[in-house]
């Protein structure tokens, strides 16, 4: 099928999906999108909306199966999907907001794909999905929604798969020094959650810096930095690292929360930590993955520990609260954190494989009971 100009656009199918890739342009705003609906056998399909310049249709084909493993592993009523929207999310207000109107409208007919947040997109950007086809999930809180960011949904869920991991490896949060990669929605709220349960975060990083302190970072210092459009290098104290040498700060829980790939054969050897904890969607390459196992670095994988915003859009969507999201977080995210940790030790395999095992015999099931299998 592939020609030397067009990819095969076929090449990521296999028995789960995805069911439907759509390449959406609306010439006149600008708009370029892309939608992946990988899986809809538990329903329709949850997964954020990303703005970004530079995303791969192979990435967003790993985010829209990153979320049907996710959603499947938590028993959601919903499939998993994602999209993409080309452009810069630092656009001023007024375009984004055309933007994010157009992609609405296009993606209309989509009935299958529920959009939520992701990087570069946040509630305001639902609410105006909202508005035009009165269908996203992680609304204002005026429109009845649960909003997802402001909450730290996904952060407060990976506090919690750090907590039932961590006797995994011998440690207790009291005192376990933490490093995170990005100060956005997930780190920020996870570094708060976890510094809550009496950890100390020793190292962080955001695109323009990093910044190390072994005697613990002051969050609110550094949100107060990111509040004001600054870089959490500018923080005063510490110590200025480069981003590529956060990977080797020593710590005892390393939190990936923000681009793809950012533990890959080439750097994941320099880990100093003990646990790792997926805050990000796919972070890790599959290399990195047997490189942490190899070397007894015990990794939780994304769709397990940074299934909290998916939960909460889920609660949302089925008229719940947010006290009811943080406990359908807390107990999903947690068993689901056991049940993987010990189903690797078991079988002496990485952690993914046996997530990737728990969500698959899931989906299985549910694919086993929709007419379209046959
Ligand atoms: N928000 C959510 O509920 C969920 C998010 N995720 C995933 O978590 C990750 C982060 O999402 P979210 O926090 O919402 O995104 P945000 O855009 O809020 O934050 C991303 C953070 O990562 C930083 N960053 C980006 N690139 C780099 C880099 N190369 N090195 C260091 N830091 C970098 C950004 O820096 P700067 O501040 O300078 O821009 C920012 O601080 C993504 O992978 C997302 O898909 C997964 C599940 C749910
Ligand atoms: O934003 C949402 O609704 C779903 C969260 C999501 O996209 C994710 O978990 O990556």
């Amino acid at each position: 099928m592939a020609t030397d100009s067009f990819p095969d656009p076929f090449a990521f199918g296999d028995e789960i999906g995805p069911s439907k890739i759509v390449y959406l342009q609306t010439p006149s705003v600008g708009l370029r999108a892309i939608v992946v609906i990988d899986n809809v056998a538990a329903g329709p399909a949850i997964g954020g909306a990303r703005m970004a310049p530079d995303v791969s249709v192979n990435e967003c084909f790993r985010l829209a199966r990153a979320m049907t493993l996710k959603n499947a592993a938590c028993g959601l009523r919903h499939g998993g999907a994602k999209s993409v929207i080309f452009a810069d999310p630092l656009m001023p207000r007024a375009e984004k907001e055309q933007l994010i109107r157009a992609f609405a409208n296009a993606i209309a007919p989509l009935h299958e794909y529920i959009p939520g947040p992701d990087m570069g997109t946040d509630e305001t950007a639902m609410g105006w999905i909202h508005d035009e086809i009165g269908r996203a999930v992680g609304l204002p809180a005026e429109m009845g929604g649960i909003p997802l960011d402001f909450i730290g949904a996904t952060g407060f869920g990976v506090a919690i798969s750090a907590a039932v991991a961590a006797p995994f490896v011998g440690l207790s949060l009291q005192g376990a020094r933490v490093v995170v990669q990005g100060f956005g929605a997930v780190g920020e709220h996870a570094s708060r959650y976890l510094e809550k349960r009496g950890a100390r975060l020793v190292g962080v990083a955001d695109i323009a810096g990093a910044i190390v302190d072994a005697d613990g970072l002051n969050i609110e210092a550094l949100a107060q930095l990111k509040r004001a459009g600054k870089s959490v290098s500018e923080y005063r104290g510490g110590r200025v690292i480069s981003n590529e040498s956060l990977v080797a700060v020593p710590c005892d829980i390393w939190i990936p929360a923000a681009r793809p790939d950012a533990l890959r054969a080439d750097n994941v050897a320099r880990l100093d930590c003990r646990l790792v904890v997926q805050g990000a969607n796919v972070p890790a390459t599959r290399e990195a993955e047997l490189i942490m196992f190899e070397r007894g670095v015990v990794s939780v994988p994304d769709f397990i520990a940074n299934a909290g915003g998916v939960v909460a859009a889920a609660v949302e969507y089925a008229g719940g609260s947010i006290p009811a999201a943080f406990a359908e977080i807390e107990e999903k995210i947690g068993l689901n954190t056991r049940m993987t940790l010990e189903r690797a030790r078991e079988a002496g395999a990485p952690p993914v494989d046996a997530a990737t095992k728990l969500a698959t015999s899931r989906l299985r099931r549910m694919m086993e009971l929709r007419r379209w299998r046959v």
